[in-house]
């Protein structure tokens, strides 16, 4: 495959890897071997071919500009600082609720029993999975900052990110530093790892930092907000991954060697999954990204994160 999608030899990638879905199919033990290589040296992925249906991708993408078209009114009704679930209408986007996701492939990459991730999951109403929809306005000032989501890991197992309009901006560093375009390809879904399945993994899947550069208004381009829609498929809420250790066969753990130290990351955020429950950690999550609905809903740990009061700027990582 050509540059800039495909797929490094070396663990220290340059591009992300494209993984055809419809391989499964043709050829499982070729899809599983690259799955091993993203999941493991990578931390994110395309994935062509979803078992999704390109025209609700399709009436999705050109829904959404309308949304945020919605008179300013309208959007502030369903505002999040009304909601001690952090859910609703923020400067950035809105959050929705979402279903479970089947993990077989996953586990099967890994050398593990297709059921061996079930521990993390509850019974479906117990999950918390979350969907935004999300606008990057257009950069005008030449001088100002295009930090549109900064350097992160997120929180859960996997996330599925449709990038809806053209515009590139997500960035994910790679083992040195650097940071990498993952532009949008169409037709395509994004897939990253989050913090909680590197912790149930011991580290051999990658969550990879990652970022969003806002759009800039540059002379002939179009003067579009960027859109994109991030499913986070999160764990239980009760499980404590400290306590829940997965073993994996030599040879899979091999390949964690061989992908050798992160060398430079900007990220930080979700190292509280050493000690603390998997919901607990979402929330203190919650708490340093909207410190604006904490204060209103959580008071007590609003103030063990904000002492000084609120920021300016919108988040504590
Ligand atoms: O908008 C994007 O492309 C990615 C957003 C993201 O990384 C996040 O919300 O966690
Ligand atoms: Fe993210």
């Amino acid at each position: 495959m050509s540059s800039p999608s495909s797929s490094s030899s070396g663990a220290n990638f340059s591009s992300v890897p494209i993984l055809d879905y419809s391989l499964l199919e043709t050829n499982k033990p070729e899809f599983i071997a690259q799955l091993q290589h993203a999941l493991i040296n990578v931390g994110f992925l395309y994935l062509s071919n979803p078992p999704v249906s390109q025209q609700d991708i399709a009436t999705v993408t050109e829904y959404i500009p309308k949304l945020f078209a919605l008179p300013q009114e309208e959007k502030e009704k369903i505002r999040m600082v009304h909601s001690p679930h952090f859910l609703g209408y923020s400067r950035l986007g809105a959050e929705l609720t979402k279903g479970n996701i089947d993990h077989r492939e996953l586990s099967e990459s890994f050398g593990l029993a297709p059921d061996a991730l079930n521990y993390f999951y509850d019974t479906d109403e117990k999950m918390q999975h979350r969907a935004k929809i999300v606008q990057y306005p257009v950069v005008t000032d030449a001088d100002a900052n295009d930090q549109g989501v900064g350097p992160h890991y997120d929180a859960g197992f996997l996330t599925f990110l449709l990038q809806a309009s053209a515009h590139k901006g997500l960035q994910v560093q790679n083992l040195s530093g650097e940071w990498i375009d993952a532009p949008p390809i169409p037709g395509t879904f994004v897939v990253n790892i989050g913090k909680a399945l590197e912790f149930a993994t011991q580290g051999l899947a990658r969550a990879t930092s990652h970022r969003v550069l806002s759009p800039r208004a540059l002379p002939g381009e179009p003067s579009l907000p960027r859109y994109s829609v991030p499913f986070f498929q999160n764990i239980s809420l009760d499980v404590k991954l400290a306590e829940k250790q997965l073993e994996f066969p030599p040879e899979i753990l091999k390949l964690k060697e061989g992908r050798g130290e992160v060398a430079a990351t900007d990220s930080v955020n979700f190292s509280e999954f050493d000690r603390e429950p998997s919901g607990q950690v979402g929330l203190i999550g919650r708490v340093k990204s909207h410190p604006d609905v904490a204060q209103r809903h959580y008071p007590e740990l609003f103030k063990k994160y904000f002492p000084d009061g609120l920021p300016s700027a919108g988040s504590a990582y």
